[in-house]
């Protein structure tokens, strides 16, 4: 059995381990470390590296990125040729990972979404050994367990999915909360404006899922010609595309500076 240490587990190291629990793993291979002594449900929490009870296989990197080159000497202590690095952290490359941890038996990025609690996140994947088939065998059960998880081609292609992907449901939560806002506007009860926007977006996913068709067909479906949603859709199309481009792109400006940040250069 493997030994799986997270050094951090807060929102994202808890849904990781929340799922890993639904999907009957057991509590005994998983160990959070956190500084504030608060508990992680099903599993053992620490407060400091030296009260673990054995070595770690996979030491999973759960902390903020703007800490790993503070962290990382004392993390790298526990580091042996049989210990799996998998990191979390927005912004830190796997060559600056690689510097920081030259002794691990591999580096693993993962940029895991928040439904990963509920088994049903998207959670891509890279190693520059990603050639390595047997490496890649190994793990994809165990991140599979927690969602959609595809190995990336290149650190780009990793990049550029994590921004699809892993803030979104913070995008989508804002996207709920403002039709459920426009429904209040309307007369609305704010928990039944709530509800029936969330479902809304729950339903229409799920069937776009279910059907495989594409998302312009579903539309299409839902469209009346001359209807009301014609009538919606006119004001959205025409604002949606920029706002969704402009929003990745701040995303992915903020993940250069911080990856500067970690090697330590000089914002521009
Ligand atoms: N939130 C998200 O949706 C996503 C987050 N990520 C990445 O996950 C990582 C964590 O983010 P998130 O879970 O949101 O952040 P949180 O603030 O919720 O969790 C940070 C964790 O780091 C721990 N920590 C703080 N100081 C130390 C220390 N000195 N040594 C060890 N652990 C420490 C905290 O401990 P304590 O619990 O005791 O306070 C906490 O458990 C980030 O690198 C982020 O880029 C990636 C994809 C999505
Ligand atoms: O906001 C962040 O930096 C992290 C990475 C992706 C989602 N949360």
């Amino acid at each position: 059995m493997s030994h799986n240490l997270f050094v951090g587990c807060g929102n994202m190291g808890s849904a990781m381990v929340a799922g890993w629990l639904l999907a009957n793993e057991n509590p005994g291979d998983y160990t959070a470390l956190r500084p504030s002594g608060r508990s992680v449900p099903g599993i053992r929490t620490i407060q400091r590296l030296g009260e673990i009870d054995r070595a770690p296989d996979r030491l999973i990197l759960g902390f903020k990125p703007q800490q790993l080159r503070a962290l990382a000497p004392d993390v790298a202590r526990w580091v042996t040729r049989d210990t799996m690095i998998v990191s979390m952290l927005a912004g830190a490359d796997v060559a600056t990972l690689g510097r920081l941890f030259p002794g691990a038996r591999a580096i693993v990025r993962v940029m895991p979404n928040l439904p990963v609690a509920v088994r049903r996140g998207v959670l891509p994947l890279y190693t520059p050994a990603h050639e390595d088939k047997a490496l890649q065998a190994e793990l994809q059960p165990w991140f599979s367990m927690l969602g959609f998880a595809p190995w990336c081609a290149s650190e780009e292609e990793f990049g550029a999915i994590g921004f699809v992907a892993g803030s979104t449901p913070a995008y989508v939560a804002r996207f709920i909360d403002a039709f459920a806002k426009a429904g209040e506007g309307r007369g609305l009860d704010p928990g039944l404006a709530l509800t029936a926007a969330r479902e809304a977006v729950l339903g229409s996913a799920w069937l776009g899922a279910t059907t495989g068709e594409p998302m312009a067909e579903l539309a299409r479906r839902v469209t009346s010609p001359n209807g009301t949603t014609e009538a919606g859709l006119k004001v959205l199309d025409a604002d949606l595309p920029g706002l969704v481009d402009r929003t990745l792109a701040a995303a992915t400006r903020r993940s250069a500076e911080m990856a500067a940040e970690i090697r330590g250069e000089p914002l521009q």
